[in-house]
């Protein structure tokens, strides 16, 4: 059930929500009706405009960090030198500006905010799939498995690596079993692969896949126009791969797509998300990835939702994945991460978008998470500076320029910071 209890907690907690004028939004989502949501901000409604101004213990740390930077800046010549080429970008130490400043101010401060917030959060980085399946033109073979290679040697712990789906839906990911049989013996990560029935399951574990994900919906016209059935077919399916992995000891993991909003029917219902999220529990999805397919939540929506899921399912079992549409995938994050969630996906370069999801853009960032997460002194054991490699690599083929904004901006620095 959705409660108002989470969300004044979190409110409470989140001084620097007020601080913004933000007011946690009422749990208007339950029974909610497609009528009940206009295409653009009827999001917002039900959201009280009581504005509080709260005084934020954290503006102390706040000027000092600009007071830093502003050295740094001085220190850098940050202002006059300016580059595009990420190589001498990332001689840059990028702590500099982020995990060590950040990391010794989280130690000494003592406000609630961070209380809540994992020592380690686990990146489960879903360029290769997710990235890539929604590109124009066919990439390369050759190209996703440098990539992979890239992503898995950055020190993250999990690279979904392609799709077992009809080449008809997907031609972007036909070449799954290459893939496959290409980084059979790479090592580092594990890698992942989507399977939407047993014919995926079965084609995948005989390409050398370890690991499965299974992808439903929380809206039954996203699941039509995704996988072409109906949540509780596709549950069923589901089912049937769960039991035959579970057979091999083949760890399964679970998609919820369209989490708060949906491309066909507008807004969802958090029970609906519970409801789906319990099912995959229960049978066997040793995690549950939630899904904002189309970017479209914010903290006012999510929180509600992530209520609803942790009522019924684990914790620990618990990832957000967040497209960024509207620029709110971090805010979501963070609200995520305030709630107890330890698990994010991300997708470097913020590539990425389903096809059937007409208005997903990207993924959030990896870079962009890796930055905030180390600016908040939380470890994940990955090294910014290969992922915006990767992230370069990518982008040079595809053509298109960086979807993220630490790519982009780390990438116009340049100075002698080895002499810091
Ligand atoms: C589920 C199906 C297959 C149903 O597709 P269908 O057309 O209903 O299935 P079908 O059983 O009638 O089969 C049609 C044809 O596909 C073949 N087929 C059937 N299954 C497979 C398979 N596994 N691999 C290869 N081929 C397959 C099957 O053999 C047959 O071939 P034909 O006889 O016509 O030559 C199709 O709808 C599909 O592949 N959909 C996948 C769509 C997709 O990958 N979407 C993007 C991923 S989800 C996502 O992005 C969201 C997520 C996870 O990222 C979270 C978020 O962002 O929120």
């Amino acid at each position: 059930m959705i409660t108002t209890k989470a969300l004044s907690k979190f409110s409470r907690s989140c001084s620097f929500l007020h601080h913004r004028n933000f007011v946690p939004m009422k749990p208007i989502l339950d029974g909610a009706t497609t009528n009940d949501m206009a295409p653009t901000n009827s999001f917002l409604k039900g959201v009280n405009d009581t504005r509080e101004a709260v005084s934020w213990s954290g503006q102390t740390r706040r000027m000092s960090q600009r007071g830093f930077l502003n050295h740094s800046r001085s220190i850098l010549g940050w202002n006059s030198m300016e580059i595009d080429n990420v190589h001498d970008a990332l001689r840059l130490p990028s702590r500099h500006f982020s995990t060590y400043y950040n990391d010794k101010l989280r130690r000494e401060s003592t406000n609630e905010l961070f209380s809540s917030i994992p020592e380690y959060v686990k990146i489960v980085e879903v360029g290769p799939r997710d990235g890539l399946q929604n590109e124009k033109d066919i990439v390369p073979t050759a190209v996703k498995v440098e990539l992979i290679k890239m992503l898995a040697s950055s020190g993250l712990p999990v690279v979904e690596a392609t799709s077992f789906v009809s080449p008809k839906w997907v031609p972007q990911l036909a070449d799954a079993k290459d893939v496959m049989e290409a980084i059979r013996d790479f090592k580092g990560a594990r890698f992942p692969v989507l399977t939407p029935n047993l014919k995926g399951f079965e084609a995948a574990i005989a390409a050398g896949a370890k690991e499965v994900a299974v992808f439903a919906s929380a809206s039954e016209g996203f699941s039509k126009s995704n996988i072409n059935c109906s949540i509780e077919d596709s549950l069923v399916r589901y089912h049937e791969v769960a039991l035959s992995a579970s057979k091999l000891s083949i760890p399964v993991r679970g998609y919820i797509s369209c989490v708060v909003g949906c491309p066909v029917e507008g807004m969802v219902s958090p029970s609906k998300v519970a409801y789906v999220a319990k099912k995959l529990c229960d049978m066997g999805c040793y995690e549950i990835s939630l899904g904002d397919t189309i970017g479209v939540g914010t903290p006012g929506t999510v929180i509600p939702m992530l209520e609803a899921v942790i009522d019924v399912v684990p914790i620990e079992k618990l990832a957000v994945h967040f497209h960024d549409t509207y620029g709110q995938a971090l805010s979501n994050i963070l609200a995520s991460l305030q709630m107890g969630i330890s698990t994010v996906d991300s997708s470097v370069s913020g590539l990425g978008g389903c096809p059937y999801a007409k208005g997903a853009s990207g993924n959030v960032a990896t870079e962009d998470v890796v930055y905030m997460l180390n600016g908040l002194g939380v470890k994940t054991n990955v090294d910014l500076q290969k992922i915006m490699l990767a992230g370069n690599f990518i982008r040079k083929h595809l053509g298109h320029s960086s979807g993220s904004k630490t790519a982009i901006a780390l990438s116009k620095i340049t100075a002698h910071a080895s002499k810091l």
